[in-house]
């Protein structure tokens, strides 16, 4: 445990411009939506852990490092002061560190205000413009197309085939199995080229990157600002049409489809169970069609009032897993997948966000990612909820427009 006082400043400034060109090319740490956001410079202070306890561990030493901190913050806005950002794995079982890091430096922008936090004095940083594209950089061939990792198209197809008959025999009513695609990146390219590509062209998701795992993601698994919590949950994918007719049909389609009501119902149960514990009163919206860039999703939001002292790391550890990334019910869908999916997921479905000193913090789900390591190897993944009635080409044709941000990102 650390001993020393952890001094925090957080003081107003100019607006930054693009956040992203304030954090590192290679090690970006980040989470922006529509402009305004996190981003942070450095690692001042960082814990991990794996294991079933995970969360709960972190949570703890999060609030030892509050404990320790003396912050004068002349901004006071949700994500200014002290603030970590995370990222956790999806699975109890996986290989794959869950980890909070605090920043020597945050810059953040909200609501039109802008600000700079250090920590300990921080560390010299000033905006570092993109520079040439990497492909520009390096010339062609230095980037490979993402091509099947750990599973094959056609092992997908029985995976999702073996599913069904686990369906068929009442193990689960819905698990979401996912697969993987791998290629390379010039190990010095400038990642950040990645995240302002999908920024630009997701400004309505959550564009992040934590320790290598870099993506765009739609879904909120929860938001708490003063008391008061929101999330918006996932579950029911339709393709978009080129034109506007067959495009408002799409949706209409989906937003009527028995499969895929059943499927997001069962991911709203599952939201409002987990939240019954930490939450005094929670109301949810109807069902409503949310149109990305890639493709149409059913949404629900779900809005409540936190009881005393939770916290938004309390509400992660209460929601993960979800059903929109595991299935239902959890415990057996989760044994389903160690069955099923060759492969560890890592920190891919599991909660990717920042918290701050006063337990405000803005949590995702992180899809639409892929994890790059120093070598510059991308392992992107993508999944699908299977359920009774699921066509197994049509989730593997789902998990090609999941793939779609990361791909087009990169390539
Ligand atoms: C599992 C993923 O997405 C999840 C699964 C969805 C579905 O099956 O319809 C929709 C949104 C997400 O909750 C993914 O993007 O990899």
């Amino acid at each position: 445990m650390e001993t020393r006082v952890l001094t925090v400043r957080t003081v107003e400034i100019d607006d930054p411009g693009p956040l992203i060109e304030w954090t590192h090319h290679l090690h970006p740490a980040v989470f922006v939506r529509g402009g305004d956001g996190i981003v942070g410079f450095g690692d001042r202070a960082r814990a991990q852990h794996t294991g079933a306890n995970r969360i709960a561990e972190l949570g703890r030493w999060w609030r030892e490092m509050c404990a320790l901190a003396d912050v004068e913050d002349e901004v006071g806005l949700p994500g200014t002061g002290l603030v970590a950002l995370g990222s956790f794995a999806f699975s109890d079982g996986s290989a794959e560190p869950s980890r909070l890091t605090i920043p020597n430096v945050i810059i953040g922008r909200r609501d039109g205000r802008s600000w700079m936090t250090t920590v300990d004095g921080g560390l010299e940083v000033s905006r570092n413009p993109l520079g040439p594209e990497p492909r520009d950089q390096l010339g062609p061939g230095s980037f490979t197309s993402l091509e099947p990792g750990r599973r094959s198209r056609d092992d997908y197809e029985e995976g999702i085939r073996r599913a069904l008959e686990a369906i068929a025999e009442d193990r689960v009513r819905k698990v979401v199995l996912a697969r993987d695609l791998v290629g390379s990146i010039p190990a010095m390219s400038d990642r950040r080229w990645l995240l302002t590509r999908l920024a630009e062209r997701y400004p309505d998701t959550f564009t992040f990157a934590m320790d290598g795992l870099l993506g765009s993601s739609p879904e909120t698994l929860v938001r708490v600002q003063g008391g008061t919590m929101s999330a918006r949950v996932l579950a029911g994918t339709a393709a978009r049409a080129a034109d506007d007719v067959s495009d408002a049909a799409a949706a209409s389609v989906l937003a009527s489809s028995s499969k895929n009501r059943a499927e997001h119902e069962l991911a709203v149960r599952g939201v409002l169970e987990s939240l019954a514990r930490h939450t005094i009163e929670v109301a949810h919206s109807a069902p409503f069609t949310l149109k990305l860039p890639n493709l149409w999703h059913l949404a629900t939001d779900v809005t409540g009032t936190l009881e005393r002292g939770r916290t938004a790391l309390d509400l992660v550890a209460a929601l993960h897993p979800t059903a929109a990334v595991a299935g239902s019910p959890t415990d057996a869908a989760l044994e389903l997948i160690a069955e099923l999916e060759p492969l560890d997921r890592g920190r891919y479905a599991g909660p990717v966000g920042w918290v701050d000193a006063h337990g405000d913090g803005e949590w995702a789900i992180a899809l639409r990612c892929a994890q790059i390591d120093e070598h510059g190897t991308v392992t992107a993944w993508a999944g699908a909820g299977i359920v009774e009635g699921s066509d197994p080409a049509k989730e593997l044709a789902e998990t090609d427009l999941k793939f779609r941000p990361i791909v087009e990102a990169l390539g």
